[in-house]
């Protein structure tokens, strides 16, 4: 049986337990939360009674598996001692590697522990032809985000235009990757995770919208290369407890954690 370490207990944390809880093939042995919150006893107390409650994994503590889904700030503080240790993780926060030099200390770290770290795919499809295309060499790739405005809400849209007002889409922001996922660290992972995948942080072009017309999260890819061209448009419903937060990337994180226990994966 698979010991399991989950990090963030919010909307994707709670979905995923729940999602994993009755499979015998795995436990979640510890969550690691900021604040052991009444809510996070309470979920844990229902979906994962065996699961130690917190801040940090203990120092002879040793999941088979370090599972990411609370936030940027998380990389540093969780992801990277754990890797270094030996610990293999899956990571949706991949945002966070867009800060200067934080995907070479992923890698680092990896390579100390003799370990993988394994970037979800998280809200989008398209990352294994995307991947597979930059082999063959990618000229250009262009990720639109679309979103409701309340899913915005608390970022630096709010600077740019009066969400509650808006009639029309709004573009909130144009730029590189980079930039977008420093600016959206809750909003913009996908714009990273296509241009690790792809063109790189710097060359993956970026549009964000605050969309009155649309109810769920809007993501365009179109991209060009020696393998052809690709266009992709997801159309993720947001989870209740997170506007901001695709369904799919729950079952992203999910697919990713019974990937490590099934004997067939996909
Ligand atoms: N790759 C992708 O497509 C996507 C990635 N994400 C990432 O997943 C993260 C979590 O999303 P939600 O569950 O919707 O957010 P949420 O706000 O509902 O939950 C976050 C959870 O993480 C905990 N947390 C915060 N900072 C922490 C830290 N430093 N160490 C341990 N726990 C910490 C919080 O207490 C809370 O339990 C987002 O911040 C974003 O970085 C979110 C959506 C899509
Ligand atoms: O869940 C989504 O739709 C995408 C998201 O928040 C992100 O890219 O950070």
């Amino acid at each position: 049986m698979k010991n399991i370490a989950l990090i963030g207990c919010g909307a994707i944390g709670s979905s995923v337990l729940e999602l994993l809880s009755g499979d015998t093939r795995l436990q979640v042995g510890w969550v690691l939360v900021p604040e052991i919150t009444p809510a996070v006893r309470e979920t844990a107390a229902r979906l994962a009674p065996q699961a130690q409650l917190l801040q940090a994994l203990p120092g002879d503590a040793v999941p088979d598996l370090l599972v990411e889904c609370a936030g940027h700030a998380a990389i540093e503080e969780h992801v990277l001692p754990a890797l270094a240790r030996g610990i293999p993780a899956v990571i949706a926060s991949i945002g966070a590697l867009s800060a200067p030099g934080m995907a070479e200390r992923v890698q680092a770290a990896a390579e100390a522990g003799k370990t993988q770290a394994q970037l979800l795919s998280g809200a989008i499809g398209g990352i294994d032809a995307l991947a597979a295309a930059r082999v063959g060499g990618l000229d250009t790739v262009l990720y639109t985000g679309r979103k409701p405005p309340k899913a915005w809400s608390g970022t630096p849209a709010e600077q740019v235009c009066d969400l509650d007002g808006l009639t029309e889409a709004f573009c909130i922001f144009e730029g590189s990757a980079r930039e977008a996922a420093q600016l959206y660290p809750k909003n913009a992972n996908v714009a990273a995770t296509l241009s690790l995948a792809g063109l790189g942080l710097d060359k993956t072009m970026v549009r964000l919208f605050a969309d009155p017309a649309v109810q769920e999260n809007v993501h365009q890819v179109e991209a060009r290369g020696a393998f052809g061209a690709m266009e992709l448009t997801m159309r993720g419903k947001p989870l209740a407890a997170n506007p901001k937060t695709s369904a799919l990337t729950v079952y992203s994180v999910v697919r990713a954690v019974l990937n490590n226990v099934a004997p067939l994966a996909i």
